[in-house]
């Protein structure tokens, strides 16, 4: 589909680049020689090995990191399935351009520049705007948008990595405000899955015992009447899911098209990557996991992705939190690729006699 931007297409089937199997082998070959114990540092030597398949270089950089946040709000809500109600997403909204939420604070500690983006709050706010609609529509009484309104999120996430592509950042992290968009991504799931939304929905940001087996109901009802076609994933988007979802989504999918690696955070944005790897088998070569959140779904879909997170912590704080809390893990782990002697390194510094004469 072509809008606004005519350059910008949904990608699809065969569309994905491959990563860089040279780039990959020397990486590999570099690990080898670093004097520790062989894959000592574990996955996150495979998370650098794959930055340089996805950049095409083992020169591997991530200095310039930039946080994607898609703030959208679900119609859903007046169903009773959050905590809160929906006017807490404008407020979060507005508080990420002060500086003032969780992922900006973590953020400036871990060096990575912040981009909330209002691609469907159901106010105007403060923050860069790229709006589908006013928020979506309550599922259990028509369809949550259009197919029209789920291409467009999509190709706004594709219009946002693009932009920071342009801008230089090395790597894509994601997060979203959004009340009620556990109960989206639950539902989101549970159609792609093909599973019972039972083990897929939890409290999201704090739900009583008699509100989740409303939410649980509310997906499986909103299902039932819409019948989203689990092998057409933008059909899904359309009945059941959310703006934040669909641009997370086109994140995940132009991250790829321009070979930079891209963050995952927590389910939200989970839900986002299995659907973009469903439109375009192949976003998960240029997909790294971050967190494995405390929602029941989390490690369904990691593991329908094929990824295994690297922090635990039960975080369930959306925004991107977990995305960030990697940073400062994979920037150790490139100071030692990038600094530590080989083995042949330190065997001619244990073998110096101690006259200084080699
Ligand atoms: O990232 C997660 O795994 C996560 C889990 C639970 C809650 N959240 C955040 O809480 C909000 C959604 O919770 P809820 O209960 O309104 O669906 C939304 O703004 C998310 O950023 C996020
Ligand atoms: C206060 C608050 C902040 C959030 N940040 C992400 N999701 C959130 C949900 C709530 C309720």
């Amino acid at each position: 589909m072509e809008t606004r931007d005519s350059e910008i297409k949904i990608p699809g089937k065969g569309d994905i680049p491959a990563l860089d199997e040279a780039a990959v082998e020397k990486c590999q070959s570099r690990w080898l020689s670093i004097a520790k114990p062989l894959f000592g540092l574990g996955t996150l030597e495979d998370a650098v090995t794959q930055i340089a398949g996805i950049t095409g270089t083992a020169d591997v950089s991530i200095d310039k990191k930039g946080l994607i946040v898609m703030c959208a709000d679900n119609g859903v809500v007046e169903e009773g399935i959050s905590q809160t109600d929906s006017s807490v997403t404008a407020v979060v909204t507005d508080n990420f351009s002060r500086g003032l939420t969780s992922a900006c604070i973590m953020g400036r500690t871990a060096g990575v520049d912040v981009f909330p983006i209002d691609i469907g709050v159901s106010v105007d706010t403060k923050v860069y705007t790229d709006k589908i609609a006013y928020g979506t529509k309550n599922m259990l009484k028509e369809p949550a948008m259009t197919r029209r309104e789920a291409e467009e999120s999509i190709l706004a996430g594709i219009r946002a990595a693009k932009r920071l592509k342009k801008q230089g950042y090395q790597i894509l992290l994601t997060g979203e405000m959004g009340i009620g968009n556990t109960t989206t991504s639950s539902a989101v799931a549970s159609v792609l899955l093909e599973e019972d939304p039972e083990g897929l929905s939890g409290r999201g940001a704090g739900l009583s015992d008699a509100g989740l087996q409303r939410k649980r109901e509310v997906i499986r009802r909103a299902i039932g009447l819409w019948k989203p076609d689990p092998a057409d994933p933008i059909d899904v988007l359309a009945k059941v899911g959310g703006f934040d979802i669909g641009g997370l989504a086109g994140v995940f999918l132009g991250g790829a098209m321009e070979r930079l690696p891209v963050v995952m955070d927590g389910f939200i944005s989970a839900a986002a990557a299995l659907l973009a790897c469903r439109i375009a088998p192949g976003t998960e070569r240029f997909i790294l996991p971050s967190h494995m959140s405390g929602e029941p779904g989390m490690g369904r879909i990691l593991r329908e992705l094929d990824k295994e997170a690297f922090i635990g912590c039960h975080m369930k704080l959306g925004e991107g939190t977990g995305a960030v809390a990697l940073m400062p893990l994979l920037d150790m782990t490139l100071e030692v690729y990038r600094k530590m002697p080989d083995f042949d390194g330190i065997q001619i510094e244990a073998y110096k006699p101690l006259g200084g004469e080699a």
